[in-house]
């Protein structure tokens, strides 16, 4: 165990520390910490949810000098969404440091960042994208750059940011200390070790499973047409508090999250295409508890650290199995416990086990829910609330009418009554969701190509040589060919609209 106050750091971050809440370094932080504050070049991996922005975030807090007014320290993350929160996070930390932070990503008003870049900030957080087009545009200078940081750095090269990467690279000092982080390592990172960084320190935290075990994981075996009534059914059954629904395409999370909404709960999605103010609002609101699920894309799988996430479903199972790593990823955090359902189709199983090999964790299989258990489910949240009700609240003012409609009828009947009239019964309202292919390995040039899905010619990690990702689905937009270009600017639109 590892304190902060023992990691020699500065008087300004520890008091960051301090107001954070933190007192104990994660694993990954104790490690990694004293190396990034030595300036060496670093790859830090450990699970989701166990501190590595912090982990990055601290040595390079350390090194900015506030007296020089340039961009000292760069981080790029693969999403919106991501770089906000990292953001943030940086702004934590440089609290006590009174240290200037911002993020600019796509899909922000650019004259806005550009007044903004404008204030000095002495650490941006950006996306590779925006990033390049200021650089582009000369309002952004990473001439006095001194750290930089990738993280979620495999996704970014999932994602063809590579050469954007490298573009934005090429303007920072040679002599610059990168450090590069995520949950997952697959092989191909090698590249962009070799590519970006100085003989680099690698720090795995050691543990027998890549997921970490306090998500209990569940899968369950279904045909298609079984897995709306089902995923209704569990959350009947879970009463998740704060629930994330991962689906395939866009088109999957509209029809879904409508679907949702149709049978009464609250649902929202997000996906690539909404607008960046849509998306914001939507995370805001989930974030809030305004919804009870945010039903999306993987474009909310990596980094986002949403607390009271209680339940992740994988409605379709995820492209490879680092996807599945991180979308589960979104609960347990920070050692909160959590629940990760996978729905499998029967073509799927394939799927299934390249996962259960990467994570080197089995899923435990559960029935299929039943409408008797989702409504027995119901009946004990809402026994739970009337016992909670009995035990904790004042109920004076309704116990005359308790006694006189105990004088006309059973106490029995009476229980059942309330039972019935608080208890959302199951509703059947008819939905109708477009099917989906089983799910093919990613293999040679991303989700175009659905035939041929066996698991016997998958890469070791499922991915296909050009290793690609798109988060959308480009059959389902009209706007896109199915076999479009692929460049790296149009799979940015993919990813950030
Ligand atoms: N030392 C600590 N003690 C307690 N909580 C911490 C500590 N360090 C970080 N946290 C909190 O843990 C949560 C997860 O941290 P973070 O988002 O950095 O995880 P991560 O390892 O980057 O996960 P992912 O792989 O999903 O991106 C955050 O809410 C963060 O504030
Ligand atoms: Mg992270």
């Amino acid at each position: 165990m590892t304190l902060f106050s023992e990691l020699g750091l500065d008087s300004s971050t520890m008091k960051s520390i301090e107001k954070m809440g933190f007192e104990e370094a994660t694993p990954i932080q104790a490690q990694t910490i004293p190396l990034g504050l030595e300036g060496k070049d670093l790859i830090g991996q450990a699970q989701t949810g166990t501190g590595k922005t912090v982990a990055f975030g601290i040595p390079l807090m350390e090194k900015i000098d506030l007296k020089d007014e340039n961009v000292q320290g760069i981080i790029i993350a693969p999403t919106r969404e991501l770089a906000i929160q990292v953001s943030e996070e940086l702004f934590k930390i440089g609290y006590g440091k009174r240290a200037r932070v911002l993020a600019v990503y796509g899909g922000q008003d650019i004259d806005r960042q550009i007044r903004a870049l404008k204030k000095k900030p002495h650490i941006i957080v950006g996306t590779p994208g925006r990033l390049l087009d200021h650089i582009k545009r000369k309002t952004l200078r990473l001439g006095g750059v001194s750290t930089v940081v990738l993280d979620e750095a495999d996704e970014m090269l999932n994602m063809g940011f590579i050469e954007d990467i490298e573009s934005i690279l090429s303007t920072v000092p040679e002599e610059r200390q990168t450090l590069l982080f995520s949950a997952t390592m697959p092989e191909p990172i090698r590249k962009i070790a070799e590519r970006f960084m100085k003989d680099p320190t690698i720090v795995r935290v050691k543990t027998k499973e890549m997921t970490v075990s306090n998500i209990e994981q569940y899968y369950l075996e279904l045909r298609e047409g079984e897995k709306f009534e089902s995923l209704a059914r569990l959350f009947d059954i879970q009463t998740p508090e704060l629930a994330i629904v991962f689906g395939r395409t866009k088109r999957r999370v509209d029809e879904l999250s409508s679907a949702l909404n149709l049978r009464g709960y609250m649902a929202e999605g997000i996906h690539g295409d909404l607008s960046q103010a849509k998306r914001l609002s939507v995370l805001k609101k989930f974030k809030e508890g305004n919804i009870d699920v945010l039903v999306a894309t993987d474009v909310a799988a990596r980094g986002l650290d949403i607390s009271g996430v209680t339940h992740v479903y994988n409605f379709d199972i995820p492209q490879d199995p680092e996807s599945y790593v991180h979308r589960i990823g979104r609960t347990g955090r920070a050692g909160k416990h959590g629940v990760a359902i996978t729905f499998v189709t029967p073509r799927e199983r394939g799927q299934l086990q390249a996962v259960e090999h990467t994570t080197k964790k089995r899923m435990e299989r559960m029935k299929t829910p039943t409408l008797t258990e989702a409504l027995e489910g119901q009946q004990k949240a809402v026994s739970e609330k009337i016992i909670n009700a009995v035990e904790n609240e004042d109920l004076s003012l309704y116990l005359p009418q308790a006694e006189e409609l105990l004088q006309k009828h059973n106490a029995v009947d009476l229980v059942a009554a309330v039972l019935k009239s608080m208890t959302k019964e199951p509703d059947t309202t008819p939905v109708k969701l477009t099917e989906e292919s089983p799910m093919p390995m990613r293999r040679g040039g991303g989700d175009r190509n659905r035939s041929g899905s066996g698991s016997n010619n998958r890469s070791r990690n499922g991915r296909g040589p050009t290793g690609r990702k798109d988060y959308g689905n480009k059959r389902n937009n009209n706007n896109r060919k199915p076999g479009g270009n692929r460049g790296s600017s149009q799979r940015r639109e993919q990813y950030n609209k």
